[in-house]
């Protein structure tokens, strides 16, 4: 028994947000890279020196903050520059990471949001794969609502990533999105009782 660490994972709109809210509220520590990696490039930060280091100016907005679109366009034209992007950003982020794991009881169970786990392969850096199972149909729907997407974008965006099937391959908990927000809650009151008693 201590520390149990989840990956949390699902395709793009299909539900971690929520899923991980709600494990939040039922006392999960949530670790969130994309939003951690947001963070460690922020104004004032020696994240962002070194970004400015290698890209220049010209990736900063006119308020100092990381254009993003802008830096996105050059690495993504680019490998070799995306590699020192992530030379940069990674080791932060483990960094911040390993920070605020040390300020976790020892019995916590630590949730970490991880978008591409399945894509990257990462299942063995978790105790538990929980992976958000929702119809390609319903992802797309909700991905158009909320992210102002066309449905050919939404499209291409789930094609890009990997197949449920694959997904569901990886997981050890199936969390079944299909249904309402009720049916989710419920799902995952049973999912946080199973990780509390491992943890
Ligand atoms: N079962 C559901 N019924 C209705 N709406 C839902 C359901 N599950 C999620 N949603 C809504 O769909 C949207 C996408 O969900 P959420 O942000 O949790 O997905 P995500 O997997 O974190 O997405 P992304 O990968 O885009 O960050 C949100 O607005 C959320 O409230």
């Amino acid at each position: 028994m201590g520390m149990l660490r989840v990956g949390l994972t699902g395709g793009i709109g299909s539900g971690k947000s929520e899923v991980s809210g709600c494990l939040a509220a039922h006392g999960a520590l949530v670790i969130d890279a994309d939003q951690i990696a947001r963070e460690v490039v922020e104004p004032g930060t020696p994240g962002l020196d070194e970004v400015v280091a290698e890209f220049g100016t010209d990736v900063l907005t006119p308020e100092g903050t990381l254009d993003r679109p802008k830096l996105g366009e050059i690495v993504f034209a680019d490998r070799e520059r995306l590699e020192r992007l992530n030379g940069i950003v990674h080791p932060r982020v483990g960094e911040r990471t390993e920070e605020l794991m040390e300020q976790a009881p020892p019995d916590a169970v630590v949730v970490y949001d991880v978008p591409l786990l399945v894509e990257n392969e990462l299942q063995a850096m978790y105790d538990v794969v929980v992976v958000v199972d929702t119809p390609e149909d319903a992802q797309i729907q909700r991905v158009m609502t909320n992210r102002d997407m066309t449905e050919e974008q939404a499209r291409a965006r789930v094609r890009a990533q990997a197949p449920r099937e694959r997904r569901r391959a990886a997981a050890d908990i199936v969390i079944d999105n299909s249904g309402g927000l009720d049916d989710l809650s419920r799902q995952v009151a049973d999912v946080w009782e199973r990780l509390r008693k491992r943890a």
